[in-house]
């Protein structure tokens, strides 16, 4: 089978308070996203975003009917944004190519047809990472490059953080239903990302680490405010945040993060920030 779907139901947090590492695990981690020749789905329950890994090598993989949805089409109510986070590829939207080197982004809109998904070498595959929300009007398909991005630049060194929060979905950059989506990256040194930390329950997200050496982990802090736990993530995998959960790791090494929020608005700085005094 190339293409595979797990599911994952939405975890409230009096649940996710009581459950050890597995079970957090279970409901939050996604740690197998990237498999040579396959497309590997998650479909979540919060805000039905869905989150995956497309890693073509020889034949092209194609994602263009997926049960789950209901629907006769993948896109007829969704839309989707890809990024590459490996080698150079080509992402096809109804038969038109487009070339999606490393970073690079492509949204495509709700009806844009079938995507298909190919690399250039397949000894070096293209990793694309796939999220996918649903959508109820069509927004024009837009290859967003590193130069497109629009850039924040928050932190600082003495406090570990310094960092640029490149946005490729986002009002300013690419027009979307639901979708943000950006990318973190980091100053040499600098290991925290959304410290202090926030909330947003008008909006889910996930997080994918990658850019990281193979002994790399994050330690990626969950739960609501007062009542935090945290797992512990490897290169590669992504972890979901329900709207009461905040959303912080550190890393013991050099990461980045791909960011990725659906839900009721579009604005990136509705957030409710936690004081530290909150969090216990
Ligand atoms: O709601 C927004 C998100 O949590 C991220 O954009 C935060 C982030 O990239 C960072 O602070 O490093
Ligand atoms: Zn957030």
């Amino acid at each position: 089978m190339t293409l595979s779907v797990s599911v994952r139901q939405a975890v409230g947090p009096q649940d996710a308070a009581r459950r050890d590492t597995k079970g957090l695990r279970d409901g939050f981690v996604i740690e197998d996203l990237f498999r040579p020749g396959e497309v590997k789905l998650t479909y979540s329950h919060l805000d039905r975003m869905i989150v995956g890994g497309v890693v073509p090598t020889t034949n092209t993989l194609v994602v263009d009917s997926v049960p789950e949805t209901g629907t006769e089409r993948f896109l007829d109510r969704r839309e989707v944004a890809i990024v590459n986070i490996g080698a150079a590829g080509t992402v096809s939207v109804g038969g038109k190519d487009y070339a999606l080197g490393f970073q690079e982004a492509l949204y495509v809109g709700m009806g844009g047809g079938a995507l298909g998904f190919a690399s250039g070498d397949p000894a070096a595959p293209a990793l694309f990472y796939f999220l996918s929300a649903p959508a109820h009007r069509v927004c024009p398909t837009v290859h967003i490059t590193r130069e497109m991005a629009k850039k924040v630049v928050l932190g600082s060194a003495e406090e570990s953080n310094a960092r640029t929060i490149n946005q490729y979905v986002h009002p300013d950059v690419c027009e979307s239903c639901q979708l943000l989506v950006g990318l973190t990256m980091f100053e040499p040194g600098s290991v925290w990302n959304t410290m202090p930390a926030h909330v947003h329950d008008r909006r889910m997200e996930v997080y994918l680490y990658f850019g990281m050496q193979e002994a790399t982990r994050i330690f990626h802090f969950m739960g609501e405010p007062g009542e935090t736990r945290h797992v512990v993530l490897k290169n590669h995998q992504a972890v979901l945040s329900p709207g009461w959960s905040i959303h912080s790791g550190a890393g013991t090494g050099r990461y980045a993060f791909i960011w990725a929020m659906a839900g009721d608005n579009m604005s990136f700085t509705d957030m409710d920030k936690v004081p530290m005094d909150a969090l216990l």
